[in-house]
């Protein structure tokens, strides 16, 4: 079953187009100038129940206009869109009870309030039933760890405490499907690895679906099998996060130190007849890249060996911010 299905979704805004100078201010004034930004152009989405996607691209990429027509906050200028099988804009009253947001960087708690308290008003916003709702808050208290923190007010609350209760109020009404906007911004390593194994629990015991929205490469690795990349608004990848490496990845480096400085020609040359690219990266350091039909590593070491004696070895893969990067900088990787 899909959770969100968007087809032809887009946003244009219509901003002020300033005119120049005294004179040009003077006329807007009067005779107001517009110009269309498009935000995103026409993306088709399909998105399954159960699945954890990463929702990624470049600052102005378009991934906050679109989460904000997926929860009904926008209203799309184009395009069809079913979240949860509802009208997320029209339907807005009905859908908000299927889904849980969170913003990392916007509380939905209420800042002078002892957190349980902001979870009483949640639960009465949402007409949650007495029994659901204290064995589901019980269940939350434990795996997130908050026993000690549902009586501080919000504002006390350090970042990841608070993270930890944002996830919390926006799973209270225990929904189907989760936004999760830089969910992980600013939290120390400890409670970053905390908060992803918390959202890997609940899609595996509720089949929670999240669509995840991040800047920080290492939350998509740990929690999503599929990536979705945004540039300009429109999709430019929507596919595994392995395929993506296979694909960008480039194949696996070399890295090598040898016993003496060599020139990068010789070195080239005991390697011609393979498509593999060395780099000089230090003092007797070298870094081979195989590339094209990816020759294997022993096989450019079974060309050096004869020749030079090697100090140390090691395989480095592409990480996922190489790959993206340099998908940013070289285009589209399957137009
Ligand atoms: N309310 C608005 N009015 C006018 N233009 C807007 C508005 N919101 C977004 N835009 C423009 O739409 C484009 C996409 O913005 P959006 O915020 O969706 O990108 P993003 O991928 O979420 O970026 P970031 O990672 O920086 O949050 C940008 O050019 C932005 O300036």
């Amino acid at each position: 079953m899909l959770s969100i299905e968007a087809r032809g979704l887009t946003k244009d805004f219509k901003i002020v187009q300033s005119r120049e100078g005294m004179k040009g201010a003077f006329r807007d004034l009067f005779d107001r100038k517009y110009r269309t930004i498009r935000a995103v152009d026409e993306i088709d989405l399909g998105i399954q129940s159960g699945e954890i996607v990463g929702y990624i691209g470049e600052n102005g990429a378009g991934k906050s206009t679109t989460i904000k027509m997926l929860t009904g906050i926008l209203q799309p200028t184009a395009g069809e869109l079913k979240v949860n099988g509802f009208d997320p804009h029209r339907e807005r009253e009905q859908f908000v009870r299927t889904i849980g947001v969170v913003f990392g960087q916007r509380s939905q708690l209420w800042w002078d309030l002892a957190v349980r308290e902001s979870f009483r008003l949640l639960k009465k916003l949402y007409g949650i039933p007495d029994e659901k709702y204290h064995a589901h808050l019980d269940r939350l208290t434990e795996v997130l760890e908050m026993g000690p923190l549902l009586e501080q007010p919000v504002r006390k609350l350090s970042l990841g405490q608070r993270m930890r209760c944002e996830l919390a109020a926006a799973l209270l009404h225990q929904p189907s499907l989760l936004f999760l906007d830089e969910p992980t911004i600013g939290l120390d390593v400890l409670v970053k690895e905390n908060i992803r194994r918390f959202l890997k629990q609940i899609n595996q015991e509720y089949g929670t679906t999240i669509l995840l929205t991040t800047h920080d490469l290492s939350d998509i690795e740990a929690l999503c099998h599929r990536v979705v990349m945004l540039d300009k608004g429109t999709i430019i990848y929507d596919g595994g996060l392995t395929e993506l490496s296979r694909q960008w990845g480039g194949g696996p480096r070399l890295y090598l130190e040898l016993e003496e400085e060599w020139d990068l020609t010789t070195l080239q040359g005991f390697t011609k007849d393979i498509t593999a690219e060395w780099q000089h990266v230090g003092d007797r350091c070298y870094r081979v890249l195989l590339t094209g039909d990816n020759p294997s590593v022993s096989e450019v070491l079974s060309r050096v060996v004869p020749h030079a004696s090697v100090k140390e070895i090691r395989i480095e893969e592409a990480t996922t911010e190489d790959i993206v990067r340099r998908i940013y900088q070289e285009g589209v990787p399957n137009a």
